[in-house]
């Protein structure tokens, strides 16, 4: 497994600087590696869990043939704490057979332990990665795999200034309406990924090359929350490294659950332009039901939105109107902006348009093909949308606000431009395409091809197609997102 050789900030560790005895394994260094911890669930299988890049994990045997017996320092602060303070996680093995060993024979010894180790960790990293908050198995996405081409991870280009970023599908919370069929359970969704930040940026960085470093807004958003991935606030660093030099931003999509008052700092920090946080109703109640989670807490949301206003980071928020449904919550949420607008105001200014950001970015609810619906909800077309929000408009002028609920694109400073071209077209067929990956949802694999990736949809048998070559007919090339079917 590589080693991280880039000296960023939150990287202090140093293993040459070591002082620890030898026989006290310290994986500090590989920064994906964020936690390792014990997982004795009977004496026969005595295994390790590895915590990856924070969300995720692998697990490795406890081999006590070859690494004779092992201790995991334990962890004693408490879980919100830890959390808060991400270092404070163990990332150290101890192995008690050498204590007291210090021979070249010893040294050797533990030398090949902590490589088989690293060994074994990216043997499970490739084939057993497990999503912790979904539970789902994961792909992680490293240069072998191209990162256009899919919805659910990589780089996205609808020919405007504005280019998604996905580092990661899953999601913390469980919302009746995704469109996008997220959380746990989720009917649709059998597999996660997570792409590779040196990958992701490399992408990036060719697909600004391509369009021009013009006023670009990096948009980190995607299926699942992107609050999620790790490390985000380096990834917004680097984003932001790249964009900044065209006059650009780099925003996040996120439904608020995993911030906290350190992520908060360290986003502002790394230079994120704004949050468009979605809270689709005030009352407690309310709003734990449509995050389909218990323990989401809307006032723990709300604590973190004001800590956000009185940052260098916008927020925007983003109420869903679920016609019939949360129809006064919804118009609790517009209040409840107005009313912190008015309180915090913010005077971030937007490089791309040189004016202040919306402070509120409403949707309506719609229904998607593999989204969720809920049962009572009334569907409506945007000509009642928009009549709803001029209705709405009114009434704040004249209580003496001026609230705009129609905030078009523009508004934000998009803007059409060229875009990558795609190498497919429409009802093409083509031959030698590589099965690499398991699909996003049942009966999808993921193949590759002229630099993209394919989603081939309708398969049976997928596990027989993984390593495979197949010839596949085109059926999407919108955007470059590619979907096609087996021929
Ligand atoms: C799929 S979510 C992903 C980002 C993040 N998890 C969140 O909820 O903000 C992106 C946006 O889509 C919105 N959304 C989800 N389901 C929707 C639906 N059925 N119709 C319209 N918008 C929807 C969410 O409210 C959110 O603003
Ligand atoms: S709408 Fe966003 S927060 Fe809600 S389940 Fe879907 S991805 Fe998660």
């Amino acid at each position: 497994m590589a080693k991280d050789n880039k000296k960023r900030k939150n990287n202090k560790h140093d293993e040459n600087l070591s002082t620890e005895a030898p026989h006290i394994l310290d994986f500090s260094n590989y920064k994906m590696i964020t936690s390792i911890e014990d997982k004795a669930e009977n004496k026969k299988f005595e295994m390790l869990k590895i915590g990856i890049n924070k969300y995720y994990e692998v697990e490795i045997p406890k081999n006590v043939k070859k690494y004779g017996n092992i201790t995991i320092p334990n962890n004693s602060e408490d879980k919100d704490e830890k959390d808060e303070k991400d270092e404070s996680f163990n990332k150290k093995i101890i192995l008690d057979d050498f204590k007291d060993e210090m021979s070249k024979y010893a040294l050797k010894n533990i030398n090949n332990i902590k490589s088989d180790i690293l060994t074994n960790i990216s043997m499970n990293l490739a084939s057993n990665l497990k999503n912790k908050v979904t539970g789902r198995k994961t792909i992680y996405v490293t240069e072998n795999i191209p990162l256009m081409g899919h919805t659910a991870f990589g780089v996205i280009d609808r020919g405007t200034n504005i280019i998604q970023v996905r580092g990661h599908s899953g999601c913390n919370i469980r919302c009746p309406f995704c469109s996008v069929d997220e959380g746990t359970p989720s009917k649709s969704r059998i597999n996660d990924y997570y792409v590779d930040i040196d990958h992701l940026i490399n992408t990036f960085e060719r697909v600004v090359g391509y369009k021009g470093n013009n006023k670009l807004e990096a948009h980190l958003d995607g299926q699942g929350e992107p609050m999620l991935y790790h490390p985000l606030p380096e990834l917004v660093e680097r984003l932001n490294d790249v964009v900044s030099k065209g006059s650009g931003i780099v925003s996040i999509q996120s439904n608020g659950v995993n911030l906290s008052y350190k992520l908060i700092d360290e986003l502002e920090e790394a230079g994120l332009h704004r949050i468009n946080l979605s809270i689709n109703a005030m009352d407690e109640k309310f709003s734990k039901g449509l995050s389909g989670k218990k323990t989401y807490n809307i006032e723990k949301i709300k604590e973190m939105a004001e800590y956000v206003k009185n940052s260098k980071i916008h927020l925007l928020i983003a109420p869903l109107l679920l016609p019939g449904y949360n129809d006064e919550e919804f118009r609790k949420v517009i209040d409840y902006a107005v009313d912190l607008q008015n309180r915090i105001p913010q005077n971030t200014i937007n490089p791309i348009t040189n004016k202040l950001n919306p402070i509120l970015g409403v949707q309506l609810c719609l229904t998607y093909q593999f989204g969720r619906k809920v049962p009572n909800m009334k569907i409506w077309d945007f000509k009642k949308f928009y009549e709803l929000l001029n209705t709405l408009e009114n009434e704040y002028t004249k209580q003496g606000f001026d609230v705009h609920l129609k905030t078009p694109l523009k508004y934000y400073g998009s803007r059409p431009m060229r875009r990558i071209p795609c190498p497919f077209s429409l009802n093409e067929t083509v031959e030698n395409v590589k099965v690499v990956a398991e699909g996003r949802i049942f009966g999808e694999v993921i193949g590759i091809a002229r630099d993209r990736v394919i989603q081939i949809i309708n398969c049976k048998n997928t596990e027989k197609l993984l390593g495979n070559t197949v010839n596949v007919k085109i059926h999407r090339v919108k955007d470059n997102v590619i979907v096609a079917t087996l021929c």
